[in-house]
């Protein structure tokens, strides 16, 4: 799994692990205490105009250790700072000695009661990796007044209170404008609400080696064209449309024909061969009335749907959006997955199996190894799963999807601001690149489109569905506020033309 490239997300107890490693090479802690001090200097220096009054809270721990390494070199330099250590002193030897190394400066302290608000920037270095139980006390009262104090506030690695792991606060957690953490990025950074809590992230290189990084990572990470670019269809010239494969797309009845329009749209947007809707009769004839490059078959029931798939070309197939929830939608599912098809299950094919996850495990297991993908938002994930242990009471955002890919046997892509995409290996995705605005009817629909579109041709299922998030939240991105659902396949041919030059830039780079 190490091996996988990509962006790296680290845990708490990982990135403890990395520095216990860096350390035992012979990096000395100050040494690496140094370097992540002088990182929160240079963005302290980014966010606080000369002449500015900086505080800086300092915990009793290395993130406090720090802050003091901050103070020290932001008062060298001849600006205004302050140091509240509200805890006492520090109790590890690296922060003792950066404490020490700060009081022999000209520095003030200031105490516990002090009013934050008449500072201009304040760094949080109260708790950061090492926070291990909810804010209590002091600390808790200290970070309701910075919140409502309004000022900037600068966090150390990551804003106190909140979880590094699970990007929950901790009973309470500071607001930060700005996070400067170290090494790798965290998965709470890009959780919510620890995104919003962290504002604009920074992670800066203290001296730990990427092998390093690789060796105790856990198989999570960020969402970006370096985990799955390698993967990603490139066109060719040799290919014909057949090569590029085609998705047949399960059509609802006559009054809800266009999500599975717009899901069909998106697969060839993203590069299919072909797309054919299967509808019955009468939805059929809505769809004509729509539709140009897209093909359409007639289609009654799930015998008519599962005939249609004796045509060996059909290789991808994407069922759900607006298909109407019941057994008949379910025996599609079933025969698109005996078949041996690359398979997207979204909407109301999920909710088709609600409370039955071991029945969707199993005909998943009776397929040909096919990969299979299902998108649910929150609601739909909560309607499958019910209350199966193992699965809604695992803590973090991956953990629950990482549980409900192993449990099926299915990629799981958790829908949100925050989508995270597990498969059954263990390996999951954080995406952080959705604007608010993607959250728009008939955008789950795209989505589909697009993973079943990168299926068809040929892409492993993880790396589909990440690359298919990736490319939604970058179409939306390029659209801006105002989009609906049917701007985004729109925006996917840009999308593409920019992820296809930087793929052969970095193939040339190789
Ligand atoms: N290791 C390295 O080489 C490097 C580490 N680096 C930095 O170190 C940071 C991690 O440092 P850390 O492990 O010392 O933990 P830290 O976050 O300072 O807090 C621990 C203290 O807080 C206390 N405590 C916890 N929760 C509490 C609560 N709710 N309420 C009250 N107290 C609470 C806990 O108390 P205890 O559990 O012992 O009672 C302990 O005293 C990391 O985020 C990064 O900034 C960088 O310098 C790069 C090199
Ligand atoms: N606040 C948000 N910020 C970014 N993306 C969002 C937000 N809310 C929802 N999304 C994304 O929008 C899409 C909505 O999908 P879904 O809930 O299935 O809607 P629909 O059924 O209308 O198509 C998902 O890809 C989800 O990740
Ligand atoms: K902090």
């Amino acid at each position: 799994m190490a091996s996988q490239s990509g962006e790296h997300l680290l845990r708490a107890a990982q990135m403890a692990e990395a520095d216990r490693i860096t350390i035992a090479s012979g990096v000395p802690g100050h040494e690496l205490m140094a370097r992540a001090g002088s990182g929160v200097a240079a963005a302290a220096r980014r966010m606080a105009a000369p002449g500015a009054r900086i505080l800086v809270i300092c915990g009793t721990g290395n993130n406090g250790g720090d802050g003091y390494v901050a103070a020290r070199l932001l008062q060298a330099e001849g600006r205004d700072v302050a140091v509240m250590a509200p805890l006492g002193p520090a109790t590890t030897a690296d922060a003792g000695r950066a404490a020490a190394d700060w009081a022999h400066g000209r520095g003030a302290a200031v105490a516990i009661d002090a009013d934050v608000a008449g500072y201009d920037l304040v760094i949080d270095a109260l708790f950061g990796a090492g926070l291990n139980r909810p804010l209590d006390g002091a600390a808790l009262d200290l970070a309701r007044r910075l919140n409502a104090s309004g000022r900037p506030v600068l966090a150390v690695d990551v804003p106190s209170g909140l979880n590094a792991d699970s990007g929950q606060a901790m009973a309470a957690s500071v607001r930060a404008a700005a996070t400067v953490t170290f090494a790798a990025r965290k998965p709470g950074q890009l959780l919510l609400p620890g995104r919003l809590l962290c504002g604009d992230v920074t992670c800066v290189d203290i001296g730990i080696a990427p092998e390093t990084i690789a060796r105790v990572a856990g198989g999570i990470f960020r969402n970006s064209p370096d985990l799955w670019q390698a993967s990603f269809p490139a066109p060719s010239l040799e290919a014909h449309k057949y090569r590029r494969g085609h998705v047949l797309c399960g059509s609802g009845g006559p009054l809800s024909t266009g999500a599975i329009r717009l899901a069909a749209r998106s697969a060839l947007r993203v590069g299919a061969g072909l797309a054919t809707v299967a509808a019955g009769l009468d939805a059929c004839r809505a769809h004509a009335a729509h539709l140009t490059a897209i093909m359409i078959r007639e289609a009654e029931g799930a015998g008519d749907f599962a005939r249609l798939l004796d045509d060996a070309r059909f290789n991808a197939v994407i069922l759900g959006p607006a298909g109407g929830v019941g057994p008949e939608l379910a025996a599609r599912v079933e025969a698109a997955a005996r078949r041996g098809r690359a398979l997207v299950m979204d909407a109301d094919a999920i909710s088709s199996f609600a409370g039955a996850p071991e029945r969707l495990a199993a005909v998943i297991a009776a397929g040909e190894g096919a990969p299979v993908v299902m998108t649910p938002h929150d609601g739909e994930f909560a309607r499958l799963f019910g209350d199966v242990a193992g699965v809604m009471d695992v803590g973090a955002k991956y953990e629950r999807a990482v549980a409900a890919a192993r449990m099926t046997g299915a990629i799981v892509v958790l829908k949100g601001a925050d989508t995270v995409i597990a498969a059954p290996d263990g390996r999951a995705a954080i995406n952080d690149n959705a604007p608010p605005w993607l959250g728009t009817a008939g955008s789950g629909d795209v989505l589909s489109g697009l993973v079943g579109g990168l299926l068809a041709q040929g892409m492993p299922g993880f790396e589909a569905a990440a690359a298919a998030v990736w490319i939604h939240g970058a179409a939306a991105q390029a659209f801006g506020p105002g989009l609906i659902s049917e701007d985004l396949p729109e925006q996917v041919p840009a999308v593409l033309r920019r992820l296809l030059r930087q793929g052969a830039q970095a193939g040339a780079a190789r």
